[in-house]
């Protein structure tokens, strides 16, 4: 469990409190600069809070953790990562696979699982610097995933993306949001910034909705309404019901 206290950093976001619990996906939505890359580097242990606030990972500080501690626990996917120079594609999976003591047979399992579902097999011996942005992001995204998969790592607790959809085609989107559940699934407390809002409500166990840094809504998808959207991202939308799904889609 990773529980947020009063998160603040001055200007960006916060006070947040909340908590992302074991075997739940939560979907962070806001507009542009709403906190949602400020909040999950802060859940990352990547930046600290101001003031009083605190972050904790099942009741330990996080800022206690050593970086290695924190490699065995949590992965992160940042947002616009420069790629090392030269790397091929296999080679970043390696990397993925550091804190895990390097590539096991175990380590090779994994990733023939996630080769299917993110078209790996034609990447790896491809040099990073050649590949298209959604190829690039197919493969961060597997590093990512291989760090805390629970198959490979029995410290793993928490899974950390920011938007790890940009960039990739529907057919690769729908791929990442499933292996997202699978792994909340699999016992992992899993959070994502995502901008497609409908996804995030037919994905998410819970959505926290962000608006200038303070959390404007956070529940099940059903709290994400056409006020709701109006209020914090000022689009008036329509709402569609098809098969017992709601769609919300622009009025314009
Ligand atoms: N390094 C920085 N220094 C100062 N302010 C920053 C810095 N990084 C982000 N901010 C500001 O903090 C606020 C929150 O930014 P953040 O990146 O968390 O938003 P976001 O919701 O992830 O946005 P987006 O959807 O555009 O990725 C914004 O107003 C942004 O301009």
């Amino acid at each position: 469990m990773l529980e947020l206290e009063h998160f603040t950093q001055t200007g960006r976001v916060g006070p947040v409190s909340g908590a992302f619990a074991p075997g739940r996906l939560t979907l962070l939505i806001g507009p542009n600069g709403s906190g949602k890359s400020s909040l999950l580097a802060g859940a990352a242990g990547l930046s600290d809070s101001d003031g009083e606030g605190r972050v904790r990972l099942d009741g330990q500080a996080l800022s206690g953790f050593s970086l290695h501690e924190l490699a065995r626990h949590r992965a992160m996917l940042v947002q616009q990562t420069v790629l090392p120079h030269g790397l091929r594609g296999y080679e970043l999976l390696a990397l993925g696979a550091e804190p895990l003591g390097g590539v096991s047979a175990a380590v090779c399992r994994a990733i023939a699982d996630l080769a299917g579902p993110l078209g790996l097999e034609p990447l790896y011996a491809r040099q990073l610097n050649t590949l298209s942005g959604g190829e690039q992001q197919r493969l961060l995204i597997a590093g990512t995933l291989l760090q805390v998969d629970p198959a490979t790592n029995p410290d793993a607790r928490l899974l950390l993306l920011d938007e790890p959809l940009a960039g990739l085609d529907w057919h690769h989107q729908l791929a990442t949001l499933r292996l997202l559940r699978g792994y909340a699934e699999q016992g992992l407390a899993v959070v994502a910034s995502i901008h497609d809002i409908n996804l995030a409500c037919q994905y998410a166990d819970e959505i926290w909705c962000l608006h200038r840094g303070r959390l404007a809504a956070r529940g099940a998808p059903e709290i994400i309404t056409p006020a709701l959207i109006a209020e914090v991202f000022e689009v008036k939308v329509r709402v569609f019901e098809q098969d017992g799904r709601r769609i919300m889609l622009p009025e314009e």
